[in-house]
């Protein structure tokens, strides 16, 4: 297996973080007071190989402890999505974890307490700016999903094409329980796999699936053994490729155009409500709790 490793571009100085926006030329500077914490550096948080016989990259999230998608983490997938996307050999992209027993614990928590107005705000517009990506690449993509797979971790998993899923952990959006509620465009693309009913009542109840009821749901396509995710998660793009490129990706626009076109006209008015409420005091008191029940679980 020929094996390939992505560079992705990291620039630090003592004061500032530039953070480049997806599709945008001139980074931009944040202070770096507002970084929320990651017991991994930046140049190790993601980690993409290409394996040049099957065309397929791995993009392995390696932000530890739980693969919190911060701002930074954001760009770093939004970049090397974009760089795979450009790299004219790859067909395909399969999206692994680093984290033990966690796929990804959803957003930094961190990034919505006590938030500057400036970053709250690039934060949305980036993972709004990711998720439209990984909706809508050329991309075969397939989820291998080793572990808890929560809120923003199903953003990540709901966008892909295919889902491998390991027992006896929990997916789907729990934002309810944090005081806080889905997008309608992250909402929409899990309505799209498990119909409005099971959408509707776990949105509201804040309510996770096992790995099992998530298979019986279609919220995953399924579930082995989790030493066999990754394996399996090949063995089924390999079969996924064996469908033309054009033709495949072609009928996956066509299927998501109208999630697309809701995306597309309701983005502004979406930023603009989460930035006006994430700061509200009430809102700030329940994620404050929440981060801290987190904590006192142990
Ligand atoms: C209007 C806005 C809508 C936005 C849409 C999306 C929203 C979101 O994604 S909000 C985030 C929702 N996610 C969660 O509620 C998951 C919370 N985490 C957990 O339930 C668990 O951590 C776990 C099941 C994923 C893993 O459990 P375990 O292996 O036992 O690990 P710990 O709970 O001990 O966590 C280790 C460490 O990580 C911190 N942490 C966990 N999740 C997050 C997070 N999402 N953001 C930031 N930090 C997180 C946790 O507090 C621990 O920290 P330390 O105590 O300092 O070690």
């Amino acid at each position: 297996m020929t094996m390939r490793s992505f560079g992705l571009i990291r620039q630090c100085c003592n004061a500032l973080v530039r953070v480049p926006l997806a599709r945008e030329k001139s980074p931009v500077s944040l202070p770096i007071s507002h970084l929320s914490r990651s017991l991994t550096t930046a140049a190790e948080a993601l980690k993409i190989t290409y394996d040049e016989k099957s065309e397929v990259a791995t993009m392995h999230l390696c932000r530890k402890p739980v693969n919190g998608l911060s701002l930074e983490f954001i760009t770093q997938i939004s970049i090397a999505l974009e760089k795979l996307e450009n790299e004219r050999s790859c067909r395909g992209v399969i999206i692994s974890s680093g984290c033990d027993n966690v796929f990804c614990a959803g957003l930094d928590i961190n990034e919505m307490l006590r938030p500057t107005p400036e970053r709250l705000e690039i934060f949305w517009k980036t993972l709004q700016d990711m998720w439209l990506q990984l909706f809508t690449t050329r991309l075969m993509t397939v989820a291998a999903i080793t572990g808890h797979c929560i809120a923003g971790g199903c953003l990540i998993s709901s966008a892909c094409d295919h889902r491998v899923m390991a027992p006896n952990f929990k997916i789907g959006l729990n934002e309810v329980k944090l005081g806080i509620v889905a997008p309608f465009w992250l909402v929409d693309s899990v309505k799209n796999l498990i119909g409005y009913r099971q959408t509707e009542w776990s949105l509201m109840k804040g309510h996770l699936f096992s790995s099992e009821d998530a298979l019986r749901l279609g919220l995953v396509d399924k579930v082995v053994p989790q030493d066999q995710v990754v394996l399996q998660a090949e063995a089924d793009m390999a079969e996924w490729l064996q469908v033309p490129d054009s033709a495949r990706h072609l009928s996956k626009t066509l299927m998501r155009r109208d999630t697309v076109v809701r995306f597309r006209s309701g983005r502004e008015a979406d930023l603009k409500t989460f930035v006006n409420y994430i700061p509200k005091e009430s809102i700030q008191k329940t994620l404050h709790s929440y981060v801290e029940s987190l904590k006192s679980k142990k």
